[in-house]
């Protein structure tokens, strides 16, 4: 719990999202608010819905109705490269690292949606004092997640750990003001998921930033959220703080239906 938690006002406002696919209503009439400062999480079982909202938060995919707001500035309809540039950036439940590439590349690359020099010019060629001034950012960044002594190793060659805070890295490389974690813990380790709270909270409060977090992984859930929202088949079912939404009964009644 952080001070920015009691006294954020808000950040995101999302009303009445839905999207259908055919007959499937995946996201169903989902409202709800984010506070600045606090780390949101957004559980619920498999199918349950959970990557389509990133999605439609993002602009990935475009909602069937419904309306996301950012600072009272309408997200949706917007392409992701805008979304980004508005402030939210996100990360993926499968890992989209630029893999034959260093650490230090992908997070040069990454940093282009905050340039106009466009995506290859700044990183491979053209503007020098662009190109220094982006890869001296990319090695700060690579320094705040604790990886500045592996910048020129391949991306493929790291564990899943070290992807997922690379993945991160190159998310800060936007320069966000909310930071969503598709299931940052997917394929960690037991020592990996162990440090992986404290990660978030020194990124969040590094960088100033509001988190939101899809995660399977309920211990980490509970220990690491302000808050928690849960789906369950599109709806949104419960929301609370971690110790709420634990002994709500329909929480309790989704997930073992689910098993
Ligand atoms: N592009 C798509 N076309 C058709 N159906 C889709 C599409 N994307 C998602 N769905 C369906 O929407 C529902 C919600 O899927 P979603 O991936 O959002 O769930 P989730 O909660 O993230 O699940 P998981 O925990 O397994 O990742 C599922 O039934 C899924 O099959």
């Amino acid at each position: 719990m952080t001070a920015a938690t009691s006294s954020g006002g808000v950040v995101l406002e999302a009303r009445n999202m839905t999207r259908r696919f055919g007959g499937l209503i995946a996201v169903n009439d989902v409202s709800f608010d984010v506070r600045e400062g606090e780390i949101f999480g957004l559980i619920g079982p498999n199918g349950a819905g959970k990557t389509t909202l990133f999605n439609l938060m993002t602009g990935l995919t475009p909602p069937s109705s419904g309306t996301l707001t950012y600072r009272g500035t309408t997200v949706t309809g917007l392409q992701p490269n805008r979304v980004a540039a508005l402030g939210l950036s996100r990360t993926f439940q499968n890992i989209r690292l630029f893999k034959g590439l260093t650490a230090l590349e992908n997070v040069k690359i990454a940093q282009h949606v905050r340039t106009d020099a466009g995506l290859w010019r700044g990183v491979f060629g053209g503007a020098k004092a662009e190109e220094a001034r982006v890869e001296a950012r990319a090695w700060e960044l690579l320094d705040l997640v604790g990886m500045a002594d592996r910048a020129g190793e391949l991306a493929a060659n790291f564990s899943y750990g070290d992807q997922r805070r690379l993945e991160i890295a190159r998310a800060l490389a936007t320069e966000p003001r909310v930071l969503l974690l598709d299931e940052p813990a997917a394929g960690m380790n037991t020592s990996e998921k162990g440090q992986l709270t404290g990660f978030i909270r020194q990124v969040r409060d590094q960088f100033d930033l509001t988190v939101l977090v899809i995660e399977h992984h309920v211990p980490l859930v509970m220990n690491l959220c302000d808050r928690v929202a849960v789906l369950n088949f599109g709806q949104l079912i419960a929301m609370g703080n971690p110790a709420e939404v634990q002994r709500d009964p329909k929480v309790i009644e989704a997930y073992l239906g689910g098993e």
